[in-house]
């Protein structure tokens, strides 16, 4: 319940309008109810003046139910419109919400989370909960004011009609509505879970569509989700079964109110205690006062679900960002050497430290490279510099400024990165090319992927800078999405560039041309590379080396070792056909 109290201090902004959608909802109710009544009270008392041949006046009834019918549909569409307006904003808003909770999770505690459920919880748990709102709050809302006031209006007449009234109203308000929600707790809260399963079975598949393929996996695929569809579906059919059951039981309980409602008050008619119009009028008035209570077993069969959404959601928005950042305004950079102190750190659960006491100064305008085995910790250094996490241990200086004086944005505005992971979204070549830069002008642009060496193969596609690059940029080719990557680092300029084994996975003829286009990239920068192989390393000052988080030897490129630097000569700018780079 923990859940429905921080809920609602989520919708407290939207009260007033949901204010304004529970009372439309009553006067509706209310309308629809006095409808029935007025109109039971009145037929049967021009039938008796009519039988009697008694002069009546039914300009004043008349009134009351033409009144109470226009109010009924005007009141119905007043509350639609209030409780959308209500809901969209509210959906709105949770969206924002949980998007500003999520952005500093990414990338460090987002990583376990699949991005189906992620897409999930940002989609399905959201809208589930618009109905807490529309479906669970206004009926519950609606249904305990109205049904005092049936209550009291019954009391009027008989304490005795109001006792049995009441009493079927609350059989059917609250005792079915709890035996609604004991049996959708349990399905509620596995649909939440499997429609997430499922989107992420469904996102893996398409994705891994080619590997499944060629492992001539796809039947377990398919059969993976088949088997979630199927207990989804075996779920949501529970959930509408029971749903028509509450919905009959609620019906019987209206007749079973009305069967005891003439049992008591006949003999009143017949004693002559009450008029016999006013049984009419009662009889009708007990029917459709059931409608204040018909949705509320759906209410809280809905509450499962909603409930489960929010613990979902929460689940999210509790977790601590891997990093915090600092409450004032981040202190100006002017100066960009890199000053990496003691620096050890450990991913939560690993078995060992990923850095352990890493000391790394890069001066300004100077170029060092990070060479080790794969797992050696390289990834993590740039993984620490971009504030992506926090060291543990030691400090992390920018021009002197320690980083964690600086905002993420704000540092990472200074940082250009080319690895070999470029994301290419699923837009053109050109707003691709944007996000790096979004004021940069086609002339920009263009000057950019010359020195890319990208410019060409561009300008011969025949939509040129408008070409769709597809989904993760699958019409490019690696070399090409680089290239691109290498592209967006010039348009953004940044003073510290870098470079996660950009040539990675590359051929030898592709992997010399991209080499130029970085030593263009790299001219005037504080450039950090990191490698696992030896190429591009006669273009750096200093190499540091480190095996499982440990440096093993730093200095210049002598101290690579003996077994690496053989394969290095084959990579010498000379063999790769440039130019020395000058002292
Ligand atoms: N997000 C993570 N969560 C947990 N452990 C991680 C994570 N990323 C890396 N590690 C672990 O930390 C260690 C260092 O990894 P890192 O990615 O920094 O190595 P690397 O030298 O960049 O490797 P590669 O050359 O293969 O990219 C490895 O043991 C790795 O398993």
């Amino acid at each position: 319940m923990n859940e429905l109290w921080r809920l609602w201090k989520l919708f407290r902004p939207y009260r007033l309008w949901m204010l304004l959608g529970i009372v439309l909802a009553i006067l509706t109710l209310l309308a629809n109810v006095i409808l029935m009544a007025a109109s039971g009270w009145f037929l049967a008392t021009m039938a008796t003046a009519g039988a009697a041949g008694i002069v009546m006046n039914y300009y004043a009834p008349a009134v009351l139910i033409r009144g109470s019918a226009i109010a009924r549909t005007a009141g119905r569409y007043g509350e639609r419109l209030v409780n959308h307006e209500a809901t969209f904003r509210l959906i709105a808003s949770l969206r924002v919400w949980f998007y500003r909770h999520l952005e500093p999770l990414a990338p460090a505690r987002l990583q376990s989370y699949h991005s189906g459920d992620l897409l999930s919880r940002i989609r399905a748990d959201i809208d589930a909960l618009d109905n807490l709102y529309v479906r669970v709050l206004v009926p519950v809302a609606v249904a305990v004011v109205s049904v005092l006031l049936f209550s009291v209006f019954l009391l009027f007449h008989s304490p005795a009609l109001a006792l049995a009234g009441l009493g079927f109203l609350l059989l059917a308000g609250i005792a079915l509505p709890v035996w609604s929600e004991f049996r959708g707790r349990a399905p509620g809260r596995r649909i939440a879970d499997d429609e997430a399963a499922l989107r992420t079975a469904v996102i893996d598949g398409v994705q891994g569509m080619a590997e499944l393929t060629v492992y001539g996996v796809t039947e377990c695929q398919a059969q993976r989700i088949d088997d979630l569809s199927r207990r989804l579906v075996a779920d949501q059919t529970r959930l509408s079964s029971d749903q028509g059951l509450t919905q009959a039981m609620v019906f019987l309980c209206a007749g079973l109110s009305l069967w005891v409602l003439l049992w008591l008050a006949v003999p009143m008619v017949r004693e002559g205690q009450m008029p016999p119009p006013q049984l009419a009028m009662l009889a009708l008035f007990t029917l459709a006062s059931f409608e204040a209570v018909a949705p509320l077993p759906h209410a809280f069969q809905l509450l499962g679900r909603s409930l489960a959404a929010a613990r979902r959601l929460f689940a999210i928005v509790d977790t601590e960002p891997a990093v915090i950042e600092p409450d004032g305004p981040s202190p100006r950079l002017d100066h960009f050497d890199i000053r990496f102190s003691e620096v050890s750190f450990g991913y939560p659960n690993a078995a060992r430290p990923a850095l352990a006491e890493i000391s790394l100064h890069v001066p300004e305008g100077t170029r060092a490279a990070v060479i080790g085995a794969t797992g050696s910790g390289k990834s993590t250094l740039f993984n620490l510099l971009l504030k992506f996490w926090t060291p543990d241990a030691g400090q992390i200086r920018i021009g002197g400024t320690d980083i964690a004086e600086l905002h993420g944005d704000d540092l990472r505005r200074q940082i250009a990165v080319v690895s070999q992971h470029t994301h290419l979204f699923d837009a053109t070549i050109r707003e691709n090319l944007l996000i790096a830069n979004p004021d940069a002008t086609q002339a920009a642009i263009e000057d950019a992927c010359r020195i890319a060496q990208i410019h060409d193969f561009i300008a011969e596609l025949p939509e040129g800078y408008d070409t769709w690059v597809g989904e993760t940029g699958v019409r490019l080719s690696g070399g090409q999405g680089r290239r691109i990557a290498i592209a967006r680092a010039l348009l953004k300029d940044a003073p510290i560039l870098l470079l996660d084994e950009p040539t990675e996975g590359l051929d030898t003829a592709t992997e010399r041309d991209l080499m130029q286009a970085l030593d263009r990239l790299m001219v005037g920068r504080t450039v950090l590379l990191i490698t696992h192989r030896p190429a591009g390393l006669d273009w750096v000052d200093q190499v540091l080396v480190l095996d499982e988080g440990r440096e093993v030897a730093h200095g210049d490129v002598s101290v690579v070792p003996q077994a690496m630097q053989s394969t290095l000569l084959a990579l010498s700018p000379a063999a790769c056909g440039l130019a020395e780079r000058p002292a």
